[in-house]
């Protein structure tokens, strides 16, 4: 009989075994909470997703780099209120470290930056695809785990990086079958920010408080981000201020409220202008209330969002030209974007852009009787030496065999008979054009 004692995080069921009454215990069988597991089909999705992620990153001539998912915990101590910040997956080890499973890429390239010093040649161009973590209360039931393509250009200053980093996006949603009907890319600069809080003589160090707050626009109620402001430090007029300016969406508004000689502004006109010789003008559109949520932007930051408004941002990034002065660097310019494994599969469902994928395999060779195992296993190891995929199959029925064969989409099935064996050939049914012929054995390729 069954007996079952069910906890929050996992089910462990207890089945006494009647016969010797010794207690054996199932193992619960779900990853664990907010993760997922990746079965075939998934895998392949996945893979044909990250495929795109390196294909687009070798056109732009990005050079794919790595990190441990493991960090010290030191590296994501901000101060500044980030989301991500507050759901650290941190922990401390048997050594007694605080450690964490990293939330992000960026701080470990820079990390990697810094250590390298003065032997690297800038600029650099380096992507990563890689597994980030946030510890969540379950409440919102939200994954603790994405995948994230990473892209980052280190050392270089003028805005010509920006537009190379967004003509990576639309270089990859292009590839996805995504057009700018589907997404559209908000545009703007923390310089415009920062220029409005300066016009109300707001103190520089609330900058990056200020920007967290306002990075929750349209994601929570406005007098909430009102009070938060108030709550940090900033006045009541800087406050209607920062919300009036958040509004505007053209550049002639722009202008009006900040002039047209601020940096921010000839920042965001330069980026419109490479915009039209890289062909991506019709994704991109200017928007004030981007700041995205990171501490660490300090110029030009941007999101790409589906124009059904459904989905949350599909990538985003920006410019950081202070995050390794921040760890105690020079100041060396940098900028880049994350892209999330999981809602651009949501936007590709939507548009019914999901590809078709199937495990595909060349060759089905199969023994017709148990003493051509050997031979079946020789024509499987020389198939495989040329290069194709080989499924060898024994202890099944022929009637089995066949439809295995229509199951995975093998190009041909391999049979290995007795009589046709005497004389150095096989069977060979070619499973797009149904022929049967018998092949001899060295002209098998
Ligand atoms: C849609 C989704 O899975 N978002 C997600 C999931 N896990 C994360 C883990 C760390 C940082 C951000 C994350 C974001």
């Amino acid at each position: 009989h069954k007996h079952s004692t069910s906890t929050q995080d996992n089910i462990v069921q207890h089945i006494t075994n009647e016969n010797d009454g010794e207690v054996m215990e199932a193992i619960d069988t779900n990853p664990p909470r907010g993760t997922r597991d990746f079965t075939p089909e998934d895998m392949r999705l996945r893979s044909w997703l990250f495929q795109n992620f390196r294909e687009v990153s070798r056109l732009l001539s990005f050079e794919e780099v790595d990190f441990p998912v493991l960090e010290s915990e030191a590296l994501f101590i901000r101060k500044a209120g980030e989301e991500i910040t507050q759901q650290l997956y941190n922990f401390e080890d048997k050594g007694g470290r605080r450690v964490v499973l990293r939330p992000e890429i960026t701080p470990s390239l820079a990390r990697l930056i810094m250590k390298q010093g003065k032997s690297l040649s800038l600029p650099l161009k380096w992507y990563t695809i890689g597994q980030c973590w946030r510890y969540e209360r379950m409440t919102r039931g939200r994954r603790r785990e994405h995948y994230q393509w990473n892209m980052d250009i280190i050392g270089i200053s003028k805005v010509r990086a920006e537009a190379e980093l967004i003509y990576a996006a639309v270089l990859l949603f292009e590839r996805l079958g995504i057009t700018a009907s589907d997404v559209g890319i908000r545009v703007s600069s923390r310089k415009v920010l920062q220029a409005v809080l300066e016009k109300y003589s707001i103190p520089q160090h609330l900058f990056t408080k200020v920007c967290v707050i306002v990075d929750k626009l349209n994601k929570i109620p406005i007098d909430e981000i009102q009070n938060e402001l108030i709550s940090v430090g900033v006045s009541l007029g800087a406050v209607k201020g920062i919300i009036e300016v958040l509004s505007l969406k053209s550049f002639p508004e722009l202008e009006a409220i900040l002039g047209s000689d601020k940096e921010g502004v000839a920042d965001l006109k330069k980026l419109f202008f490479f915009a039209e010789d890289y062909g991506f003008s019709q994704w991109i559109q200017l928007d004030v209330s981007v700041v995205r949520g990171l501490a660490y932007y300090t110029g030009i930051v941007f999101e790409a969002f589906d124009r059904d408004g459904k989905l949350r941002a599909i990538c985003g990034g920006g410019r950081y030209d202070k995050l390794f002065s921040m760890f105690g660097g020079d100041d060396t310019p940098a900028c880049g974007f994350g892209f999330g494994d999981a809602v651009i599969i949501e936007l590709l469902k939507d548009k019914g852009l999901l590809p078709n994928l199937s495990h595909k395999v060349d060759d089905i060779v199969f023994p017709l009787d148990g003493e051509l195992e050997g031979p079946a296993s020789r024509i499987a190891s020389a198939l495989r030496r040329n290069g194709r995929s080989v499924d060898l199959i024994e202890d099944k029925r022929l009637k089995w065999v066949f439809k295995h064969a229509e199951r995975i989409g093998a190009n041909r099935l391999i049979l290995v008979g007795n009589s046709e064996w005497q004389q150095g050939m096989v069977r060979v049914k070619d499973l797009s054009t149904r022929e049967e012929s018998n092949v001899k054995i060295e002209e098998l390729c």
